[in-house]
């Protein structure tokens, strides 16, 4: 039962009387040494793939997750589209040409590419692969069509859904966003229409709230801090 003090301050840790040495010492005195192997290996990597409708803040939120240091390879994925103003190759995307990306296709260096409004992007294999290796997390930022083909190559990713609070919230923040003219936005808000049916085929759904960027961060480390708590890990093989 802990003491009455400690239960003053909440759940303070008991403090132990006498040193781990002099207690290991009694306990040979016993004749016995205890197992110093952990009981458990450390979580496997994850694989989370972070997917939903144009405009609903999936980078806005990588972003933050970045300027935060939360811990994971943001794969930077390959597109043949146009570098909008502000956007770094190397960072935002691997910008290449239309021939430069069929190279990749034909050397099979891509683990999934797909045409998204009309320009090709695909997620560089080795880089997934190499971060894996390392023993870091790795977040896959891809439209849901995507994440479709990453549930039959690796069935063991996390699939989480991010959406706005409503259409309306959508459109507002795709006009604020000012990337598209308006013919581009009319195709990218008939595909949300579609996109938004397909929340069945995902994990979870987070909804990035108007203003509150930093709780939709907070619930996706929610989401992988249980995820590695799994008595059964999701192993990934690739
Ligand atoms: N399937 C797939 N989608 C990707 C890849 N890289 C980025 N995307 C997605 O392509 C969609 C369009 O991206 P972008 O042109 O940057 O427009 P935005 O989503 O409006 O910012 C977004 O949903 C991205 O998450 C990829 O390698 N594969
Ligand atoms: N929680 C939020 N509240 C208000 N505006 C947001 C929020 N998240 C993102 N935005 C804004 O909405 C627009 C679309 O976000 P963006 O990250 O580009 O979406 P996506 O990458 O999903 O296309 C951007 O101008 C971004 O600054």
């Amino acid at each position: 039962m802990p003491s009455k003090q400690s239960q003053q301050k909440g759940c303070a840790p008991v403090r132990r009387n006498m040193s781990k040495e002099h207690l290991l010492q009694e306990l040979e005195a016993l004749d016995f040494a205890p197992d110093r192997e952990p009981y458990l290996p450390p979580p496997s990597p994850l694989v989370i793939v972070i997917s939903g409708p144009s405009g609903v803040g999936k980078d806005a939120t990588i972003k933050r997750m970045q300027e935060l240091g939360v811990p994971f390879h943001f794969v930077v994925t390959a597109t043949t589209r146009p570098r909008r103003p502000g956007e770094v190759h190397g960072k935002d995307y691997f910008f290449v040409s239309l021939e430069e990306f069929a190279e990749m296709i034909e050397k099979g260096e891509l683990l999934e590419y797909a045409v998204v409004y009309g320009d090709y992007k695909g997620i560089p294999k080795q880089q997934v692969r190499e971060a894996l290796a390392s023993g870091k997390d790795v977040v896959l930022r891809i439209d849901v069509q995507g994440a479709a083909t990453i549930r039959k190559i690796i069935p063991n990713a996390i699939f989480i859904f991010l959406t706005a609070e409503s259409e309306e919230e959508l459109v507002l923040r795709l006009m604020e966003r000012k990337t598209e003219p308006p013919d581009k936005l009319k195709l990218r808000i008939a595909t949300a229409r579609q996109e938004m049916k397909r929340l069945d085929e995902f994990d979870y759904v987070v909804v990035n709230r108007d203003g509150a960027l930093d709780e939709t961060v907070h619930r996706i480390c929610a989401i992988v801090e249980a995820e590695k708590c799994r008595v059964r890990q999701r192993v990934i093989e690739l």
